[in-house]
């Protein structure tokens, strides 16, 4: 059950994924497109230096995005494209960019920062971009650094750069916050709706979703399985003698000692009230009749108890091979015929009946 849900979980995962890389895409055609009209503005405005390097950088921007197209490696299209921002950030706070209002561009950081990274990872590089400005604001005579910027904006530069982060974390981690409870609630809706709330098995729904795709990997690949359906004899009388939670006990235990009988790939499920179904995938008829009866001696040999009053416990299996039937409908009236035989017989037994593993006819014993 887990699985299914860790495949949901990472299916959610990869559409996140798949959506920011969508979003890097047309923030990438986007930056291209603005890069090359403010450099063609730049040019011009007599600023022929300034217009190429903001014409080299659309280069890395569509590489990026034609590497994307061509690896569909997320990874590299991040990194390539926050490194490219990074330098041409830097660039813009260095030169200034045209009138000085290079540095406004900066304010797209740390909203992309906090997105595209972790929390920690996106403070980090934040922390580093704050060492780069510090060091272009305070170190002008620097080679590259043609802009001068009064004090008066670095401080309100610095001032509305960090409350800007600070939300942008906030906010970041408020979403963060919430996706994980939605997940865990998913989780705790997905658990409920597949499984029995008294024994903690699968319940009906779980088995018959189940029982379809066993039968289809059956007609597609030959893959054979079994299923094993199990009554608590006289189970009424245990209600009445001793009490609806005596019954419930009871209900508990036997799943308990059903999940120490089975193999992990096995299905156990409650079927209905005190009916239990086993799916057993790769099983022959055989092979179930033997795990059948040991469930059965098992239970027959297992202290039931309630408030220190011994709990007179036995079941009646009927077992059957996907060899024997047509369909899933079909396979589940042949169970529940040889169940009926089981009981017919006196209950505390095991149908089709066998007298030893050996002794099954040839036919039965056909998985
Ligand atoms: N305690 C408890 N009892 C339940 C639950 N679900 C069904 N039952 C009881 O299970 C009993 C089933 O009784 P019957 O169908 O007459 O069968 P039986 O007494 O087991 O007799 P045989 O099947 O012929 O051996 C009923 O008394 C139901 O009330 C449950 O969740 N808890």
């Amino acid at each position: 059950m887990d699985h299914d849900f860790l495949a949901d979980h990472a299916s959610s995962g990869e559409q996140e994924e798949r959506q920011i890389s969508r979003l890097l895409n047309g923030l990438s055609i986007m930056a291209a497109l603005f890069l090359a009209g403010i450099g063609t503005k730049a040019w011009y405005a007599d600023h022929p230096v300034h217009a190429w390097v903001l014409w080299l950088f659309v280069v890395p921007v569509v590489f990026n995005m034609v590497w994307y197209a061509w690896k569909r490696d997320r990874v590299v299209q991040k990194a390539g494209l926050l490194i490219t921002v990074g330098l041409l950030f830097t660039y813009l706070l260095a030169s200034g960019g045209e009138g000085n209002t290079g540095p406004l561009w900066f304010y797209v950081f740390p909203p992309l920062l906090f997105y595209l990274t972790s929390l920690k990872g996106g403070t980090a590089i934040l922390l580093f971009c704050y060492l780069l400005a510090i060091i272009v604001f305070q170190f002008p005579w620097l080679p590259f650094v043609t802009a001068e910027y009064s004090t008066d904006f670095k401080i309100r530069f610095f001032a509305t750069l960090t409350f800007e982060s600070i939300f942008c974390f906030v906010l970041e981690a408020g979403r963060l916050r919430a996706r994980n409870r939605l997940l865990a609630l998913a989780k705790t809706h997905e658990r409920a709706a597949r499984t029995d709330e008294l024994t903690g098995l699968a319940n009906r729904r779980e088995m018959q979703n189940r029982l379809d795709t066993e039968f289809s990997r059956f007609k597609r690949a030959g893959h054979h399985f079994s299923v094993v359906l199990i009554d608590l004899d006289l189970f009424k009388r245990i209600n009445d003698d001793f009490g609806h939670d005596a019954g419930d006990l009871v209900l508990r235990q036997f799943a308990d000692l059903t999940r120490t009988v089975v193999r992990q790939s096995d299905l156990a499920a409650r079927w209905g009230g005190e009916e239990f179904l086993l799916l057993l995938p790769d099983t022959t008829l055989l092979q179930a009749l033997a795990l059948a009866e040991r469930l059965r001696a098992e239970v027959a040999s297992t202290a039931f108890r309630h408030q220190k009053q011994k709990l007179p416990v036995t079941i009646s299996a009927g077992v059957c091979s996907i060899s024997k039937a047509d369909s899933v409908n079909d396979l589940l009236k042949q169970v529940d015929i040889q169940l009926y035989n089981a009981k017919g017989r006196g209950r505390n037994r095991i149908a089709p009946r066998v007298r030893s593993q050996e002794v099954i006819s040839p036919s039965d014993t056909s998985a």
